[in-house]
Parts: C-alpha cells; sequence; structure tokens
C-alpha cells in the first residue's frame, strides 16, 4: 500500500514526505521540480520528475506501485502571479488535478486529500472563521483552488471516492531538526523575510499596513508550523483508512498574531536587532485571517506539538542559518528519515 505524493519536492510536500517515511509508509512522489528540490526527500523515496497532469506519467507510476491513495500538493502558490498569469494558474491548478483524479478514478484510488488555502475565504464575515464560511476568493489562486474543491467533492459523489480537503492557513517554520525547510528564492511569506533579515541577507523588513483597526494596526494571522501539518495530513490519511467521511478541515491552531508581533518573535529568538520599516498596506490583503479549528480538532487524531510562535521562529531561523551556509558552499545537504 503506497502513498502517491505529487508536489513531494516542495516545502510542504517535502516534510509530509519525512513524516510518512518516517511514520514507516511507502511513498512515491511525482514532482516536475519548478519549485521543489530533489535533495529534499528521503534516501529510498522514488521521484518521478514530471507533470503531476500528465496521465501517462501517472498511469506508468501506478503500473510500477501498489498506490493506495494521493496525497495532492502539486501547483503553483504565488497570488499576485496569479493575478498577472490567471490561465496558468488555472492550467496548473485545476486541470493538473483534473486530469490526476481522471486516473485515480480510473484506476480505483478511492482516498485523495488535497492542499487548499485559507485564500478560498477573501475577508471574511467572521473570525475565526469556520469552514461553511462563504467562499469569496480575491484571486485567480484562490479561485483555481476553490474550482478544485468543488470538483474533487462531485468526482467524489459520483465515483465513491473518499477525501479530505486541508484548507491552510499560514504555513511556516521548518523541520525541527533542520533537515529541510522553505527554500524557494524569492519567497514573499512574512516569516521568511524576517528569517532573511535575521540572517543579514536583508538590510530590513516592510511592515505593510500599520493603520488596520487591529491592536498594533499591523494584519493579523494564523501561523501553523509545517511539521504540525505534515503530521494533519498522517492524520487526514489514518481517518480516511478508517473509514471517515469526505470533509474540508482549516488547518490553523485558531490564534492570531499580527505582523508586527511575529516580526518581534524574530527579533528576540534570533538575538538580533534589524531594520523594520512601516510601509502602505499590500493590495490585496485580508486583515485577520484566523482559523476556527474544532472541526479538525475533533475529527482528526491531531496533536500540533509547535504551536508556540517564538518555536516557529526558532526553527523558521535555524534553517535559514543552514541553508545560508549550505547555498554559500559551507555545508553538503543530506535528508535521513
Ligand atoms: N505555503 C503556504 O503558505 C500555502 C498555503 C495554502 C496552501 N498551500 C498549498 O500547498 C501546496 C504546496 O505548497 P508549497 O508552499 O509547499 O509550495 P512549493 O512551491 O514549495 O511546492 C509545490 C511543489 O509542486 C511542484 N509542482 C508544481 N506544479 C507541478 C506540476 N504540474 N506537476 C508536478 N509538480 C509540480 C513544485 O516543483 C514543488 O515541488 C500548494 O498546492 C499550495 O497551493 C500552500
Ligand atoms: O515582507 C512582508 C511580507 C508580508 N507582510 C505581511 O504579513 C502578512 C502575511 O503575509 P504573507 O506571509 O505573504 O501571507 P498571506 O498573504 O497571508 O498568504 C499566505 O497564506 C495564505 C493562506 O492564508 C496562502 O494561501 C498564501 O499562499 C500564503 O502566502 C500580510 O499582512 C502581509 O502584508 C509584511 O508586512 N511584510
Amino acid at each position: 500500500m503506497t502513498v502517491l505524493v505529487t508536489g513531494g519536492a516542495g516545502y510542504i510536500g517535502s516534510h509530509t514526505v519525512l513524516a510518512l517515511a518516517e511514520a514507516g509508509e511507502d511513498v512515491v512522489v511525482i514532482d516536475d521540480l519548478s519549485t521543489g528540490f530533489s535533495a529534499y526527500l528521503p534516501e529510498g523515496v522514488p521521484l518521478f520528475i514530471g507533470d503531476a497532469g500528465d496521465e501517462n506519467l501517472l498511469e506508468g507510476v501506478i503500473a510500477q506501485h501498489d498506490i493506495e491513495s494521493i496525497i495532492h500538493f502539486a501547483g503553483s502558490v504565488v497570488v499576485p502571479d496569479s493575478m498577472r498569469d490567471p490561465l496558468g494558474y488555472y492550467r496548473n491548478n485545476f486541470t493538473t488535478a483534473r486530469n490526476l483524479l481522471n486516473v485515480a478514478v480510473k484506476r480505483g484510488i478511492s482516498r485523495f486529500i488535497f492542499s487548499s488555502t485559507a485564500a478560498v475565504y477573501g475577508n471574511p464575515d467572521q473570525v475565526p472563521v469556520p469552514e461553511h464560511a462563504p467562499t469569496r476568493p480575491l484571486s485567480p489562486y484562490g479561485s483555481s483552488k476553490l474550482m478544485t474543491e468543488i470538483m474533487l467533492h462531485d468526482v467524489a459523489c459520483a465515483y465513491g471516492m473518499q477525501y479530505v480537503t486541508l484548507r491552510y492557513f499560514n504555513v511556516a517554520g521548518a523541520d525541527p531538526q533542520a533537515r529541510i525547510g522553505l527554500a524557494t528564492v524569492g519567497a514573499t511569506h512574512l516569516l521568511k523575510i524576517a528569517v532573511e533579515a535575521a540572517t543579514g541577507q536583508r538590510a530590513k523588513i516592510d511592515v505593510f499596513g500599520t493603520d488596520y483597526p487591529t491592536p498594533d494596526g499591523s494584519c493579523i494571522r494564523d501561523f501553523i508550523h509545517v511539521t504540525d501539518l505534515s503530521q494533519a495530513h498522517h492524520s487526514a490519511l489514518a481517518y480516511l483508512r478508517n473509514g471517515g467521511a469526505s470533509t474540508t478541515l482549516n488547518c490553523g491552531y485558531g490564534r492570531g498574531y499580527s505582523v508586527l508581533e511575529t516580526v518581534d518573535a524574530v527579533r528576540r529568538v534570533s538575538g538580533r536587532s534589524f531594520a523594520v520599516q512601516y510601509a502602505p498596506r499590500r493590495p490585496g490583503d485580508i486583515m485577520t485571517m484566523v482559523a476556527d479549528t474544532g472541526r479538525i480538532r475533533g475529527l482528526l487524531d491531531w496533536r500540533p506539538q509547535y504551536e508556540d510562535l517564538e518555536t516557529i521562529a526558532a526553527h523558521a531561523l535555524a534553517w535559514e542559518d543552514k541553508l545560508f551556509r549550505e547555498r554559500h558552499g559551507e555545508l553538503r545537504h543530506a535528508v535521513s528519515a
């Protein structure tokens, strides 16, 4: 019984592959390495380099491995890019998933876990946001994920598939042993930018908007540690294997931190000071995004371990220090599960 992980060489995918491999699961990965890194896969995990929407490739992988479930991470993830290139985003997020589901249905693979996003909610009417809140995405990225959610639901109803759609809130941090982490060059995530500043790779960090009607004027986010999120995937798999009904789950902790609090946490754990500049609001930003986590905590046997913001910041920083030294030729990379 093997789990097929698409996009398994990416940031969240590689942490999930590591968690599955450490739990003794058989895993195979399909990744086109457009933003992923083959070196971040544990030794012995087969990697098929190619498009997760290539039906011939998928048929070949399924012919060689006894695939029991699919976890689908592969996709394009940068919100502003999706505004410039909506067709590219609909192709890589929606059409890829459509082809993957087509092969899954043909080959009788009946368990599917899908990476969705809090971006499907758009500006929420209520915070914390429950799963039944209205979905009003503000970007083609969010729309492409919502369309895929709807397609998955329809496919599951028609062909008897069971699925879990996981809506991630703000994913951050790195493997606590710093074996892997976020390595994307030019990443735009707040915590990544802050640890780049703390490691001297940036002169300063801009805080986009300090005039919001929040306690300190900056936006508020619900950060989830990538290792806890990877464990949520394993728990979702166990839930489906136990016959759990198809469902959609928010993935966060239900606790919001402001942008300024987050930057302060990086300053504290690093003990390094860096310049913080107040900048205008970033277009399209949602003011407050915090998950209602009642459903995931009630349905899954999931025990997050790294809910503390300083722990998330410390792990992101340790990884960034290592990545910086690797990229400057002082270290070589090796992952062992
Ligand atoms: N990082 C976040 O904060 C966040 C939040 C919400 C949802 N998500 C979703 O989680 C998933 C993983 O995101 P990530 O942050 O790890 O990004 P990432 O870019 O690190 O990972 C994506 C992986 O998919 C691969 N890929 C892309 N298109 C492919 C294709 N057509 N075929 C095969 N491989 C392909 C890339 O090479 C990469 O390894 C995405 O679906 C993303 O939309 C991420
Ligand atoms: O240099 C920076 C970077 C970010 N921010 C602010 O920090 C907050 C968080 O921004 P960011 O880390 O870019 O995340 P989001 O825009 O909240 O989006 C993330 O979280 C979404 C789910 O909630 C995912 O869908 C997206 O892919 C993911 O990037 C926002 O208020 C930004 O304006 C800054 O002030 N300065």
